[in-house]
């Protein structure tokens, strides 16, 4: 018997939490496997993301209503659990009633008699007393984190960080579904063009908001679009674009981008330089590198030269000064992009901090003799803690006497941007609820 939507969302959740397996990758791979139709391929996304996403509140909605305690409870039927409860609280279009008949079938036909009693019982004692009131906890880092899901220790952190204000709208912000955006391929179309062509694939577009490369799509299965499949847009977030803006190269220049898969800057540089000069991409490994190849033949970018090489040992490759501008868009946590990939708030610990933050400066060091005098270094992560960015860029300029902070960086970013209480002198960090973009640092440096 074929499995229905929402015992397809408890496989997948529970692959999530055992293998730490990313939310996007395998529901992707799911979907693409399984045989559900349009509609519930939506319905699935929801439950997983939902799910996910808020998965310390559902919790604490469940806490006083399972007696033997949550933790006590066999991995599927907590999961069954939370998807039920996460659809009585968040969702209106189902009825309350069709969500605890399909809860008690899963878990009849999973577990025994015991088990889907027990799911019936706490279901209809939720739907009869209703979920506890968070807003009775007095701390305010507990209550963030308990009303937005997100762990105590980042918001804690983040209050530190940003203040309690912020903090309340980042990890709000983190909850909405993020815009779907794409960046006009400019070395084939013009971004009026590429929207009145989306139009006529029944795609619904506009402009972004933010980069002046953007197109925000309203409606419309883009990825089945000739406009996609023939590469004049690449899916790229609007705070990502302004990464190759910031670097600033320009035709005939020799560029190298030493963390550079799957390749959406690496191309975005490309178009930016019309395809005239050379990008120099690595990345770690030769399957990673294999996708910045494969977006430059959709895009029909020839400058690109992509190896599998580790940024630390470029030096034993390459001349000092070989290149005009270098784009470090580094390893990090990856806190700015939570919208995304909710799974990172509960993968990553407050210790992997330090761990990421030393590659990234061995990163920077390694890669600070290859560039050239005169020259610019952009270094941007898509994460929004100062440990990664400001903190690294000052531990960088400490090692590196010869890098000073780039005044101009402010000229090549949008005025919203250049107007942000966060840009300081060369580098900027743009928090998710800033222009309901990814959290992103960018920072550059020039070398005298
Ligand atoms: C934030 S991602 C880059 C995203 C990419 N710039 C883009 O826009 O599509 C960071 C990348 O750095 C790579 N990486 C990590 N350590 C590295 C190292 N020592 N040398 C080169 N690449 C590294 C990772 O494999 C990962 O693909």
């Amino acid at each position: 018997m074929s499995k229905n939507v929402r015992e397809v969302a408890v496989d997948v959740l529970m692959q999530i939490e055992k293998n730490q397996a990313y939310s996007n990758l395998l529901l992707n791979q799911t979907i693409k496997q399984s045989k559900l139709d349009r509609r519930d391929i939506g319905l699935l996304t929801e439950l997983v993301y939902g799910t996910i996403q808020r998965r310390d509140t559902l919790d604490y909605f469940l806490h006083p209503f399972v007696k033997k305690g949550l933790h006590k409870l066999d991995a599927w039927v907590k999961v069954l659990l939370r998807i039920s409860v996460y659809q009585l609280v968040y969702l209106d279009r189902i009825p309350d009633r069709a969500i605890v008949h399909e809860a008690v079938t899963i878990a009849k036909k999973r577990g025994h008699q015991g088990i889907s009693g027990m799911v019936n019982g706490v279901l209809r004692s939720i739907q009869r007393e209703g979920v506890p009131d968070i807003k009775d906890l007095k701390d305010p880092v507990k209550r963030i984190a308990l009303e937005t899901s997100h762990p105590e220790w980042l918001v804690k952190r983040w209050v530190d960080q940003f203040g309690e204000e912020d903090t309340r709208l980042m990890c709000e912000e983190n909850l909405v579904s993020p815009a779907v955006t794409v960046r006009v391929n400019q070395t084939r179309a013009t971004r009026a063009q590429v929207i009145s062509m989306l139009q006529k694939e029944e795609v619904e577009a506009k402009e972004g908001d933010l980069s002046e490369d953007a197109i925000i799509i309203v409606s419309g299965q883009l990825f089945e679009t000739n406009v996609f499949k023939e590469g004049y847009v690449t899916a790229q977030d609007e705070s990502s674009m302004l990464v190759g803006r910031a670097l600033g190269s320009v035709p005939g220049e020799r560029v190298a981008d030493v963390c550079a898969a799957p390749g959406g800057k690496t191309t975005h540089l490309a178009e930016q330089m019309n395809n005239e000069g050379t990008i120099y991409a690595f990345d770690l490994h030769e399957h990673k590198v294999k996708l910045i190849r494969g977006q430059a033949n959709r895009l029909g970018l020839s400058i690109i030269e992509a190896t599998a090489q580790d940024a630390r040992k470029l030096q034993e490759e390459y001349e000092s000064e070989s290149f005009d501008r270098i784009l470090v868009d580094a390893p990090c946590s990856g806190f700015g992009v939570i919208k995304r990939k909710p799974d990172i708030k509960w993968a990553k610990k407050e210790e992997d901090i330090a761990a990421i933050q030393k590659v990234q400066l061995a990163i920077l060091d390694a890669i600070a003799p290859l560039l050239k005098k005169g020259g610019t270094l952009v270094y941007s992560t898509c994460t929004v803690d100062k440990d990664e960015n400001e903190q690294t860029v000052d531990l960088f300029l400490s090692n590196q006497p010869t890098f000073k902070m780039d005044g101009q960086l402010k000229e090549r970013l949008p005025l919203q941007v250049q107007q942000s209480k966060r840009f300081k002198e060369g580098m900027v960090t743009i928090l998710p609820q800033d222009f309901k973009t990814d959290g992103f640092f960018i920072s550059s440096m020039v070398k005298q």
